[in-house]
């Protein structure tokens, strides 16, 4: 799955640590002033990178017929894809009315981003009914009982601005509402926990090493600081005030404060069953809408999300499965990306977004689609595609 600020298919990869390019347009945001028309980048862009879908929809005539403010606000949403023309996506909402209010822009871009045919309703099913299908993949061989087993969704605070417009003290106050939240999850016994802030002088604050430790085990985000196409959106800003994460005692159920968005929630398994993997998150994530403020919700977007492409379920399932064959040792990606495409997978290395394959074919698959898709379609979508990759692996 590409969000905001992967590069569009094809086109050069971000890496953490790269370059922070200038801005070029001519738009206020916070103490910057852009150098250029807007207006004339994007029709640049549309010709030097026609994969970048706010490029490729942008409606001119919309944005003309709109008033100042929200032309000023339609500029900010969509300022990431203007600095970054290498963006799949290239546009991050800052509010959730922003969904409501640029519709017949942000409409364009999820029809196409998530492959529902114009003429088609926009609308989000909701079903966490594990008991439909058993989808154990440890029933498929027994070497499977090892993969690693993620799945998060993202949920945002309706009574707050989106990350890519919150300031300092927001975002502080966000975190402490949420560890207010932890706090009491804590005490729950399926859940109890400890909340780790990166916060500088937080009560929860982990120490620099406990948090490079936490991020090379895999549960906790990366430095957000360098990412040219998060820190052009705002949602990097205030590093690393307001970030953190919870964990559970069995270090199973997780929820990352401050990234993309306010909250991603997740589980994460060892095992193949991912009808358990599922459930445990099903039942995490029930907890904490009863402890924290109320998220944003649609009946046409479902969980509301800063970039569209992690609208509708929310959801990111994965496996880390290794497939040393297909993927010549993990030198290759190709043709399992090819092949994961037609069943509606996305291939990642095992780092996360924009990691390579390990040495021994360690590759991230998850569905592709999270809106217009129920959770049990993702389940489904994930157990059957990871089915048919390793057919492909043991005939390789
Ligand atoms: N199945 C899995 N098993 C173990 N770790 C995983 C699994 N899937 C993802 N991870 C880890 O979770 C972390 C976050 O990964 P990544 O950024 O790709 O996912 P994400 O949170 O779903 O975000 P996004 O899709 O917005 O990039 C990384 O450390 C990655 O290695």
């Amino acid at each position: 799955m590409q969000r905001c600020n992967a590069p569009s298919r094809g086109e050069g990869r971000a890496r953490p640590g790269a370059a922070v390019p200038r801005c070029r347009v001519m738009i206020r945001t916070k103490d910057k002033t852009m150098k250029q028309d807007p207006i004339a980048q994007i029709a640049q862009i549309r010709q030097s990178h026609p994969n970048n879908l706010m490029a490729r929809h942008f409606d001119m005539a919309y944005f003309r017929a709109l008033e100042p403010a929200l032309q000023q606000r339609l500029l900010k949403i969509i300022a990431s894809g203007i600095a970054n023309p290498d963006s799949s996506m290239g546009a991050y909402a800052m509010d959730a009315q922003d969904y409501a209010d640029f519709a017949p822009f942000f409409d364009a871009l999820i029809h196409d981003f998530h492959g529902i045919p114009d003429d088609t309703p926009i609308a989000q099913p909701h079903d966490w009914n594990t008991t439909q299908a058993a989808c154990d993949l440890g029933g498929i061989d027994p070497a499977l009982k090892d993969v690693s087993m993620r799945v998060r969704v993202a949920r945002n605070a309706a009574s707050f601005p989106l990350p890519g417009a919150m300031n300092r003290d927001q975002r502080v106050a966000f975190e402490s509402l949420a560890a207010d939240a932890f706090a009491k999850l804590a005490e729950n016994p399926a859940f109890g926990g400890e909340y780790l802030s990166i916060t500088p002088g937080s009560p929860h604050e982990i120490s620099a090493d406990e948090y490079d430790r936490r991020v090379a085990a895999h549960q906790m985000f990366k430095d957000m600081s360098n990412d040219r196409f998060l820190n052009v959106a705002g949602i990097s800003g205030d590093w690393p005030y307001g970030r953190g994460m919870y964990v559970s005692e069995d270090q199973d159920f997780l929820v990352w404060v401050g990234e993309e968005d306010h909250l991603r929630i997740m589980a994460m398994q060892k095992g193949g069953n991912l009808n358990a993997l599922f459930d445990r998150l099903h039942a995490g994530l029930t907890v904490l809408e009863g402890l924290l403020p109320e998220f944003a919700m649609s009946g046409k977007y479902g969980a509301i999300a800063s970039c569209p492409t992690n609208l509708g379920a929310g959801m990111r399932a994965s496996l880390h499965m290794k497939l040393p064959k297909v993927t010549q040792g993990g030198t290759d990606l190709s043709a399992i990306t090819d092949a994961a495409k037609g069943l509606g997978l996305a291939v990642r290395g095992a780092g996360g977004e924009h990691s390579d394959a390990g040495a021994d074919g360690l590759v991230d698959i998850s569905p592709s689609a999270r809106l217009g898709v129920s959770e049990m379609q993702i389940m489904r979508r994930l157990y059957d595609g990871a089915a048919k990759l390793w057919a492909m692996e043991k005939a390789a």
